[in-house]
């Protein structure tokens, strides 16, 4: 822990979160990597609060935001510690339930290391005294929960208004921890009585190898078992990916974006570490992230490719596209996605993910496809255009869209939909197919 230059030993939280922000903002990078990059010399307490102090603030941008550029025309102008110091303080004056004059001196403090005390002070004393005046029932809902305007329209459109407020409400908390055991490094009661006997919760799901976590002492990413690959911090309808596929230990399982390896480590689990698993990604960072999270899971049976999933080619049984996608899904636990994906990148995700599918269908005869997006353009509309054949699933939890902005997917009980507000998941799309004929 490093002193302040003031002499005190006050870990400064939001000093850290600003920077945290501020770095997020300009390698684009999750915030669990800035942290781990900027507070990792803390314990884990303190990485915790500047974890949580980060996201909740990512997750109200617009609305911190819309505070900001109401008092400061040249907001987006300032230097990215300044402007994102101003985030946090906003965050904790708005709503944290901070007092704001408190809010204020903590970040006044901080800004004055930078000469920038007298700007962050007065910005801050007249944010205190403004409210939210949105005009139109959009921006207000917007602004109210939080969620880009577009992504408000939309699930209105998908869910109705009252399934779109529990969606966006349920993004907003912090989403459920669920721990699937690692069976090639530990058997599931023996997983189960150690995270017991270290004050972990349990809570059985309708996977045998997948546990809830309803409460912990110290969380179970911090224990021990973890970093020794005995099992993994996994989203259950995550792990019903590879369920759905269902690969056997004989088999070639192909797997078209792989990185950082989660589904494929839990694929050569239920391989029991037979067969062959060809693992591609086409990013070098995450393949590398990969390489390392299979060799700690103890996972023996993949060869790993840095490779283009839409092209790459290898005859196998089985294939999954786990597709990059718009995370609409995830924002729970990816709030800054909310504030980057755009149009343009929809459009160039979404041709990805067709390309994707016909690769697996070239390579294999059953194919997994699954998203942890929302819309049905990446998911429904996607195997319309794609053509392929769909094959029955079985759901633990939701059906597909029928139908969407006049467009009809007649085979919408054949696919699985998760939503945090329904099933207490992150948001996914799984569905299987096969050729066509
Ligand atoms: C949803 S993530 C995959 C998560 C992974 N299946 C898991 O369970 O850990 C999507 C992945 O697709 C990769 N990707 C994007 N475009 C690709 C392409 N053209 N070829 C191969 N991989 C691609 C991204 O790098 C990212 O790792």
């Amino acid at each position: 822990m490093s002193a302040r230059s003031d002499g005190s030993n006050v870990i400064p939280t939001q000093e850290i979160a600003a920077k945290v922000l501020a770095e997020v903002e300009r390698s684009r990078i999750s915030v669990k990597s800035a942290v781990q990059k900027l507070a990792g010399g803390f314990d884990y307490k303190v990485r915790g609060s500047v974890h949580a102090y980060s996201v909740e603030t990512l997750k109200r941008l617009n609305a911190i935001d819309y505070f900001l550029k109401s008092t400061l025309k040249k907001f987006d102008g300032l230097d990215p510690f300044t402007r994102n110091l101003l985030r946090i303080a906003v965050y904790e004056m708005k709503y944290k339930g901070v007092h704001p004059a408190l809010a204020t001196d903590s970040a006044v403090r901080i800004a004055r290391e930078r000469g920038k005390a007298s700007l962050v002070n007065a910005v801050l004393r007249k944010v205190e005294k403004l409210d939210i005046q949105a005009e139109g029932r959009l921006k207000e809902l917007s602004l109210t929960y939080f969620h880009p305007e577009w992504f408000v329209k939309y699930a209105i459109e998908l869910l109705g208004e009252d399934g779109a407020l529990k969606l966006m409400k349920a993004n907003l908390r912090n989403p459920p921890t669920y721990v699937r055991v690692n069976e090639l490094k530990g058997s599931v009661e023996s997983v189960r009585e150690y995270l017991e006997k270290n004050g972990v919760i349990l809570e059985e799901t309708f996977l045998d190898e997948v546990f809830r976590v309803k409460g912990y002492e110290k969380h179970p990413a911090s224990l021990d078992w973890h970093s020794e690959g005995k099992y993994v911090i996994q989203d259950l309808a995550s792990c019903f990916v590879s369920h759905a596929l269902n690969p056997s230990p004989g088999d070639v399982v192909i797997d078209l974006a792989a990185a950082p390896g989660m589904k494929t480590a839990h694929m050569a689990m239920l391989m029991q570490n037979e067969g062959r698993i060809v693992a591609v990604d086409n990013s070098p960072s995450r393949v590398r992230r990969m390489r390392s999270k299979l060799k700690q899971l103890g996972v023996k049976n993949v060869e790993i490719k840095l490779g283009d999933g839409c092209v790459f080619e290898c005859e196998a049984d089985k294939a999954l596209v786990d597709a990059p996608c718009s995370s609409t899904g995830n924002y729970a636990s990816q709030p800054n996605v909310k504030w980057t994906f755009d149009e343009r990148k929809f459009r160039a995700t979404m041709k990805v993910q067709r390309k994707m599918i016909a690769n697996a269908l070239r390579n294999a005869d059953e194919v997994v496809y699954a998203t942890c997006s929302i819309t049905f353009e990446e998911n429904e509309e996607n195997l319309l255009k794609t053509g392929a054949k769909i094959l029955p699933l079985p759901s633990p939890f939701g059906r597909g869209v029928r139908e969407f902005r006049g467009v009809l997917f007649r085979d919408w009980e054949k696919v699985v939909r998760s939503f945090p507000h329904l099933h207490d998941t992150a948001g996914f799309f799984i569905s299987k197919l096969t050729r066509d004929g």
